[in-house]
């Protein structure tokens, strides 16, 4: 059991995403921030992600008697009360002492599906006994057949609902600035189901994805799609879902921002199988943009580190809860209803 004794964070001055972001700076160590804040070599990629969204206008709908939206989706058979996920992310008693399991709780209140990173410094049997909404796992495939195949039947076991295998990261990016940072995790923060650093991984094939399909109980997403091509091959080779991701600029700077490379990946899939997406996602209107342009859902990186390192379970509840609310307030004013309801003619052309 942790203990965590210190006085809860007033949330209250928090009114955006960028307001965590600001905050977290002060709050975190310099090695937690520059590690979470940084992407791989120049960051151009990081910051495309961001710009792409901001060139994107929206088209309003007056008049359109539309109220309280219905923010519900279906995803993977099952009904989530609304389409922002918390996305895999490493690490994180470095950015509170409580860790994942303050992201769960976080995830619990804000009615969020939790996507537990490989690299999670908690158990995942402590965080399913915490969890009160869906999990599902982000997969790290490692050289080890054996050790894979018992990791995702760890987490079946444990009741998380999909498997996300992570297929842009056959190495790390160039990550200067988090070398900079000095970048080392303390020794007490373990790692329990990935001994050893990223880079003893394998590099995966379709062939790796064929064979995981061929045991696994549970649907398998790939994350890190980027063109029509791979999703393609995707679909062929059996995967249930795609992320389209670029790791949130992380891993190979230069690539696309993923709003912009959204558009042609749903075209190809032409919903045979739901396609989702992360990278810069800050504001309700990202998410409606997202929707508008493919996505049946969305996730959320670096802002929930934020809102775990400024507020523990509550900052992660309340980055999940801005963003919630402001959708609701995007869907009104462009009339729409649900969400199915969001299609391209929401963008402005
Ligand atoms: C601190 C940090 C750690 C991450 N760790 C993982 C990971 O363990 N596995 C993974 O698939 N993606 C990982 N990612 C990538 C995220 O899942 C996600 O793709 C990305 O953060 C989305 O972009 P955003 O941060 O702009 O929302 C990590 C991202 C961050 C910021
Ligand atoms: O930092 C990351 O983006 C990431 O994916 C990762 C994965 C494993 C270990 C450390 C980081």
């Amino acid at each position: 059991m942790n203990t965590w004794n210190e006085t809860p964070t007033d949330l209250t001055e928090f009114l955006n995403l960028a307001d965590f972001e600001e905050k977290a700076v002060e709050r975190m160590s310099k090695m937690a921030y520059e590690y979470v804040a940084s992407g791989a070599a120049d960051e151009l990629t990081i910051q495309w992600n961001r710009q792409a969204f901001d060139a994107i206008k929206l088209n309003p709908t007056v008049l359109n008697g539309v109220g309280q939206p219905d923010t519900r989706i279906s995803l993977l058979g099952h009904e989530l009360p609304h389409p922002i996920l918390i996305a895999p992310t490493a690490y994180h008693q470095i950015m509170h002492p409580e860790g994942e399991l303050a992201t769960a709780r976080g995830a619990g209140a804000a009615s969020a599906v939790y996507v537990v990173s490989s690299f999670t410094t908690t158990p995942l049997a402590e965080i399913a006994q915490t969890a009160t909404q869906p999990l599902w796992f982000q997969l790290y495939v490692r050289d080890d057949r054996e050790y894979t195949r018992n990791l995702i039947q760890e987490a079946e076991a444990r009741g998380c609902r999909a498997i996300c295998i992570t297929v842009d990261t056959a190495v790390p990016g160039v990550r200067n600035r988090q070398e900079k940072g000095g970048f080392n995790l303390p020794d007490h923060v373990i790692t329990h189901h990935m001994p050893g650093p990223l880079n003893e991984k394998k590099p995966l094939t379709w062939k790796d994805i064929e064979w995981i399909n061929s045991f696994a109980k549970t649907p398998v997403l790939l994350k890190g799609i980027l063109n029509a091509e791979d999703a393609e091959k995707a679909v062929q080779a059996g995967a249930s879902g795609i992320i389209v991701s670029n790791h949130g600029g992380r891993n190979l700077d230069t690539v696309p921002a993923t709003i912009d490379a959204l558009p042609r990946v749903a075209d190809r899939v032409n919903g045979r199988i739901p396609v989702l997406m992360d990278g810069g996602i800050r504001r309700g209107t990202d998410v409606l943009k997202a929707i508008a342009l493919g996505a049946r859902a969305v996730l959320v990186g670096k802002p929930v580190c934020f809102g775990l390192a400024c507020g523990g379970a509550a900052g992660v509840t309340k980055v999940i809860e801005l963003l919630k609310t402001e959708l609701e307030i995007a869907m009104i004013l462009t009339g729409r209803a649900t969400i199915p309801q969001i299609d391209r003619s929401v963008i402005w052309k």
